[in-house]
């Protein structure tokens, strides 16, 4: 479903993204993970077609993103990091904006807000404005217009932050039906325990460059998905150089 090969960013002199390849098959749930700075939203901005790459190529269901945008843009549903939402809108109001844009009639959209606001929870604040919604609740009116369009493939960014437990259970289970039924999502997160539940492949990012991929139980080996992230991502002692810290100065 998603083919990336030697894709490169770089802002300024900082290099974001490094030649990353990635894989990931169609029906299946994959991870990114990565230490902070590692390069993910980077990454999947430029996999979704929001941000362009300074080299390399992306292919959705055999499609180039950046060759042939419109047509790759409709088999992805995309949740970027830093959520823009037109939060002048009210929820309903951002959805339906958000469906008839992809081109969907209008009374499908009004069935699939229904449908989308009872799976996320937010059936009674559909009348609200986004502006006044609660970091948590932006991020489902986000993922129900991710979906509304029933895409091919999901780029998630950091989905589950900020949602609270339940939800993240009832989210979890709305994107493996999804998966089941042959759609294929791609997402990063902090949650090594919710990846190693859910995910069937992961990629480890670091510095911009894939330091491990594959399924789960082949990225984390004999130990835990946290233990392996550690043992590439961390190269020094916290407490290094901080003895100060225990000088209380007062
Ligand atoms: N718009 C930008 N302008 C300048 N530098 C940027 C910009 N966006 C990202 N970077 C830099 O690119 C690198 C990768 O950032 P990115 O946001 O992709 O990391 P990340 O893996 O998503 O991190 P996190 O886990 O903290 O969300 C960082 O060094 C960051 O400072």
């Amino acid at each position: 479903m998603l083919v990336v090969r030697g894709l490169t960013r770089h802002f300024g002199g900082t290099l974001a993204v490094d030649g990353l390849d990635l894989r990931v098959p169609t029906g299946t749930f994959s991870a990114i993970v990565g230490p902070n700075g590692a390069g993910k939203t980077t990454a999947l901005s430029m996999i979704s077609g929001l941000l362009r790459p300074d080299a390399g190529e992306i292919l959705v269901n055999g499609i180039d993103v950046w060759q042939d945008p419109a047509r790759a843009k409709r088999k992805i549903g995309a949740l970027p990091d830093r959520l823009r939402l037109f939060d002048r809108l009210t929820g309903a109001q951002l959805l339906h904006y958000s469906g008839t844009l992809r081109g969907l009639p209008a009374a499908t959209v009004r069935g699939r807000i229904t449908d989308l606001a009872a799976a996320m929870d937010l059936g009674d604040s559909l009348g609200r404005l986004v502006a006044d919604y609660s970091v948590g609740m932006r991020k489902k009116i986000a993922l129900a217009s991710a979906l509304i369009h029933s895409p091919r493939l999901l780029v998630l960014d950091e989905p589950f932050e900020s949602v609270d437990p339940v939800s993240v259970e009832r989210l979890l289970a709305l994107l493996r039906n999804y998966v089941e039924h042959g759609g294929t999502v791609v997402l990063s997160s902090h949650g090594m325990d919710l990846i190693e539940r859910v995910c069937d492949h992961v990629s480890i990012i670091v510095s911009g460059t894939v330091l491990a991929q594959g399924t789960v139980d082949e990225v984390r080996g004999d130990g835990t998905l946290a233990e392996r992230f550690a043992e590439l991502a961390t190269p020094t002692d916290p407490a290094e150089g901080l003895e100060w810290l225990h000088s209380f100065s007062d």
